[in-house]
């Protein structure tokens, strides 16, 4: 073991203190080799900090040719050129912390404690990488002693099981008791606190521990739990956590809770690795796998077109609809479509109402009480002109009835969005079906004899089409913003509206 192990260096005044920055995107400059199949290294690095909330830097030690399958070679640049990128960061910029992973060799080293001991960052994490996952060595056996004593300048030292005993010279812990006393020697030894991490031992639980011995910490110990993630994909892992705690920690000025932040985010790349497909060996951890990807304007009202297409389909292949546009339904028919169509609009009118009241913005609050009060207004005047002259058809019909409950259970769900789904199929369906039979009409030479011209006519209401786009709009906004559970509910809400217009179409054929 090296002799300076037993003559820390002084640690920078901020690793005691462990103020936070408090800043909400603290800059984060990782010095470490480049990974350039971006699954460890300062690929690795700059998505963690970017998951985090952080502004990236990176100042890179070592360019590296490897896969998920091995490193194939490292090339080492200048150290001069390496001290140049720190002082162009650190000249300009104020660094809130800063988080070094592959050195590759003494002068390095050399250069990383020079530019450390003149800048003094008050985070400082380093992972003290030797050999990848992989097993090819990161770090020359010559630069052992170096990295042994750049350690000191660290707040925290996040070595893997392996590293660890390397460092404190003793052979690899087969024990979790075992790592977490190699981890009480390194901290004795540096003054640094140690990050002992359990990802290279056996069974079913992965725990981590945070120890310092120089009363820095709530207990010399502090443990948190994990289960371990059956994957193969741990690339970058060690990389990837102490990037993301460098940053937390800028943030927090608390060790514990950045790794009770950044414990269960990896655990969540490491589960979703697989969707990344990189890779035939040990593949890269889904550092973003926490965002989601964000719909384009427009993209929630796509699917959901897609989603009233069969229903559509259904509805231009009912008699009801083909009666309609050759004149050819019959009377009664006809008679029971707007009775029910008077009661619907009723029921439809209160539960737009509850959106009304229900909406985010003034804007669509005026909308959907201005749809409300328009469903009223086109209800009596169904009853002063169509229905004056035809005899009643009885009461509520088990469709319409069937529609008017699904629309009320959707405003009692309390979502506004669920709702506004729920009630889009009745402008949406009903415009688009509308505006197909009027144009039917118009081409086929608007026959004076046709028995429902009249009606016919009222379906170009441009008035209507607009209020139309603008639900459409509104849904697919609300869409946009809302959860994946949400989202699915209006799905759910839009597609049994959609059915319940083609079995409203279909009504008077079986009721009637
Ligand atoms: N299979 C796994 N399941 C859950 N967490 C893991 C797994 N493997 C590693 N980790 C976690 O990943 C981090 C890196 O650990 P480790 O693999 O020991 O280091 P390194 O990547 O430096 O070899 C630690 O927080 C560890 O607990
Ligand atoms: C440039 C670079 N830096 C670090 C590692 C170690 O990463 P891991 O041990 O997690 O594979 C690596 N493979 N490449």
């Amino acid at each position: 073991m090296s002799s300076t192990l037993s003559m820390p260096l002084p640690a920078s005044s901020a690793a005691g203190t462990g103020l936070p920055t408090g800043r909400e995107v603290p800059r984060v400059l990782s010095i470490a080799g480049s990974d350039p199949s971006g699954g460890a290294g300062i690929q690795a690095d700059l998505k963690s900090i970017a998951a985090h909330g952080g502004y990236g830097m990176a100042a890179i030690t070592a360019l590296t040719a490897q896969n998920t399958c091995g490193v194939q070679a490292v090339h080492v640049p200048p150290a001069a050129f390496l001290a140049q990128q720190l002082d162009a960061v650190s000249d300009d910029i104020s660094i809130d912390a800063v988080k070094i992973g592959m050195l590759g060799d003494e002068a390095v080293i050399r250069t990383v404690r020079h530019w450390l001991e003149k800048v003094r960052p008050a985070v400082v994490v380093l992972d003290p990488v030797m050999v990848a996952t992989s097993g090819d060595r990161l770090l020359k056996e010559s630069a052992e002693a170096a990295l042994r004593d750049i350690l000191p300048l660290a707040h925290l030292i996040t070595p893997n099981l392996p590293e660890l005993a390397m460092l404190v010279g003793a052979d690899p812990a087969d024990s979790w008791a075992a790592a977490l006393e190699q981890g009480r020697r390194l901290a004795d030894a540096t003054g640094a606190t140690i990050l002992v991490k359990g990802g290279h031992l056996a069974g079913a639980d992965c725990p981590d521990a945070l120890v310092n011995t120089a009363g820095l910490l709530p207990g010399e110990v502090v443990e948190v739990q994990g289960n371990r993630i059956d994957t193969r994909n741990s690339h970058g892992t060690g990389c990837s956590l102490s990037s993301a705690i460098a940053t937390v920690q800028a943030r927090l000025g608390d060790w514990e809770a950045s790794l009770r932040t950044v414990k269960p985010w990896l655990a969540g790349a490491l589960e979703k690795s697989e969707q990344l497909e990189v890779g035939r060996g040990n593949g890269p951890v889904h550092h973003f796998h926490h965002v989601r990807p964000a719909l384009a304007e427009g993209a929630f009202a796509a699917r959901l077109w897609t989603e009233a297409q069969q229903d559509l389909a259904d509805i231009y292949a009912l008699d009801f609809i083909h009666g309609l546009a050759t004149g050819d339904l019959a009377e009664k028919d006809f008679a029971y479509y707007l009775a029910q169509d008077a009661l619907y609009l009723n029921g439809y009118s209160r539960v737009l109402a509850r959106a009304s009241a229900l909406a985010p913005s003034e804007g669509e609050q005026l909308f959907w009480a201005g749809s409300s009060q328009q469903c009223l207004e086109v209800e009596s005047e169904l009853h002063r002109s169509w229905l004056s002259t035809r005899p009643a058809q009885g009461g509520l019909g088990p469709v319409t009835k069937a529609y008017v409950d699904h629309l009320t259970a959707a405003s009692a769900s309390g979502s506004y969005a669920v709702l506004a789904a729920a009630v889009l199929p009745c402008f949406w369906l009903y415009a688009e079906v509308g505006e197909k039979l009027h144009a039917r009409f118009l081409a086929s030479g608007e026959p004076g004899g046709h028995a429902y011209a009249a009606w016919l006519r009222t379906y170009a209401d441009e008035g209507f089409a607009e209020a139309t786009r603008r639900a459409i709009a509104i849904v697919d906004a609300a869409g946009r913003r809302a959860s994946d559970h949400e989202r699915a509910a209006m799905v759910t809400a839009f597609k049994q509206s959609c059915r319940l217009e083609v079995e409203f179409f279909d009504a008077p054929r079986l009721h009637s």
